[in-house]
């Protein structure tokens, strides 16, 4: 396994990544330790920095959409994206339909994740994984390729009931992509007052969770109740994503759930995601 581990980090260059990115230092304690101090790295050369000159009447040019004009087909609002796009390629939207609660008070959810890639094994980035506990890459790896027969057997059937070949799900995933994602939920010592997962559905094909024995957390929506998944010793629970969503043309529905916290007792749950990858390579995982 050891070579296995090595031509894998040999191969990292070839992971898709949002940006590059150098290890710098968190700014806000920089300034919280020394408010006066300005690094030299900080210190641009003059002629580098932009010459601003406020112009009001010009900023106040900056176009303005009315998106609930744009939904309702407006010509002129439509024109004025056009133009917006064409000179000036930024625009603000109003009346967009976001309520001020969302945008102001985004409430934050009570865990912690981690998130790694764990096939295609190239796309794996060692240097991130964690050290401790000592085996766990080792017992991520058993787990994430166990999980990846259940979930192709499922795939499988999933296909046969859908009226296709088998292997159907399993080719259009092509490369199947498969991410896993740790929780851990700390106690609350106000388990009323927070989520611990926000409601959502999740972005994949199907989703394959382990959660703990003997402690309940994950609710899910049916019939406009939240419903509790109670757990059942060594089961994994698996739900649709919004993929088969829509290649079921809705037949098969990507669920809300949520994770609630306890008062007592720290939760952990391992999700193992199917998320596809488009051609743009672009990442659909949660
Ligand atoms: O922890 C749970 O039971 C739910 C987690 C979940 O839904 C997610 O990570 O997408
Ligand atoms: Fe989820």
């Amino acid at each position: 396994m050891g070579s296995d581990v090595e031509e894998i980090a040999r191969e990292e260059q070839d992971v898709p990544t949002y940006a590059a990115s150098i290890p710098v230092p968190n700014v806000q304690e920089m300034v919280k330790g020394d408010p006066s101090h300005i690094p030299e790295r900080y210190v641009r050369n003059q002629e580098d920095m932009p010459k601003t000159t406020y112009m009001k009447s010009l900023s106040s040019k900056i176009p303005v959409i009315d998106l609930s004009l744009l939904s309702n087909g407006h010509e002129e609002e439509l024109k004025k994206l056009d133009q917006a796009l064409k000179e000036w390629g930024f625009f603000q939207v109003v009346n967009h339909g976001v309520s001020e609660r969302v945008l102001q008070e985004q409430k934050l959810d009570w865990s912690d994740a981690l998130i790694l890639v764990t096939f295609p094994s190239k796309f794996r980035r060692l240097k991130f994984w964690p050290s401790t506990p000592k085996d766990l890459k080792e017992i991520i790896e058993t787990y994430s390729t166990e999980v990846r027969r259940v979930a192709e057997e499922l795939l499988g059937s999933i296909s046969f009931i859908m009226g296709m070949e088998k292997n159907t799900l399993l080719t259009v995933h092509k490369e199947m992509i498969q991410a896993l994602r740790i929780n851990y939920y700390p106690h609350c010592p106000k388990p009323d007052e927070v989520l611990g997962i926000s409601p959502h559905s999740d972005a994949s094909t199907i989703t394959i969770l382990l959660q703990e024995d003997d402690l309940n957390g994950l609710q899910i929506s049916h019939g406009g109740e939240w419903v509790p998944v109670e757990p059942i010793s060594n089961a994994l629970v698996v739900n649709v994503g919004d993929v088969s969503e829509i290649w079921s043309n809705g037949k098969y529905k990507s669920i809300e759930h949520t994770a609630v916290t306890n008062e007592n007792k720290a939760r952990i749950s391992c999700i193992i995601s199917l998320p596809t990858m488009s051609k743009l390579d672009h990442w659909i995982i949660w």
